[in-house]
């Protein structure tokens, strides 16, 4: 029998039920000292498998997790000197630890559909009960990241037998929502 594919560690050995009435929790970046602190208030949303090389993953994994959250539900609570943006071109505005490398939180600031959204890895929380991760995005894009092409194959079975659909782009709400942004700001759809 193959060995299983490893993805990443916190979907590996089946994946975790989220909570309905979740309060929220604190990220924590890997730092034993001055760790940075984010407080997140409530629960995240399309929360997913990402297969991208921008994405932070820790040391391994093939894919990183990452949802998002209303901007103005992310405070950073302690050690914030130590973030620095990634890439301050890149439409997520990735918030590193300067020290552990880990991302923080990646707020959308410009003129975007998904402009007030903050992108976060839960896993950095000590809390139970975020919602659990529901499809895979940017899929092919692990190759990009060095995995090799043949193993694609595995790597797509083995995300659908976690329950999860392995898109090569975003879920289709979310590229609904791209596209409907698209088309108000030329005018062929209503505002
Ligand atoms: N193939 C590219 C895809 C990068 C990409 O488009 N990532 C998506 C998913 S996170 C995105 O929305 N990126 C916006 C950004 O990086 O700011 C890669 O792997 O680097
Ligand atoms: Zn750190
Ligand atoms: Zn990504």
């Amino acid at each position: 029998m193959p060995a299983t594919v490893l993805l990443h560690p916190t979907i590996d050995y089946g994946i975790r039920k989220g909570a309905d009435d979740f309060a929220g929790g604190t990220l924590i970046c890997h730092c034993l000292d001055k760790p940075v602190r984010v407080e997140i208030q409530g629960q995240i949303a399309h929360n997913h498998a990402c297969g991208c090389t921008q994405c932070w993953k820790p040391e391994g994994a093939i894919v990183s997790i990452v949802g998002v959250v209303p901007t103005d539900h992310v405070k950073v609570a302690a050690n914030g000197d130590k973030l620095a943006v990634v890439n301050p071109a890149a439409t997520i505005l990735r918030h590193a630890c300067q020290v552990c490398g880990v991302h923080m939180h990646g707020p959308v600031e410009k003129d975007h559909a998904f402009k007030g959204l903050t992108f976060v890895h839960t896993e950095l929380s000590r809390e139970e009960g975020w919602q659990a991760p529901q499809f895979g995005a940017f899929i092919s894009s692990v190759i990009e990241g060095g995995v090799k092409p043949d193993r694609m194959g595995a790597i797509r079975s083995r995300i659908r037998e976690l329950g999860l659909e392995p898109y090569d782009c975003l879920s289709p709400p979310l590229m609904d929502a791209l596209a409907i942004f698209a088309a108000k700001k030329s005018g062929v759809l209503a505002e």
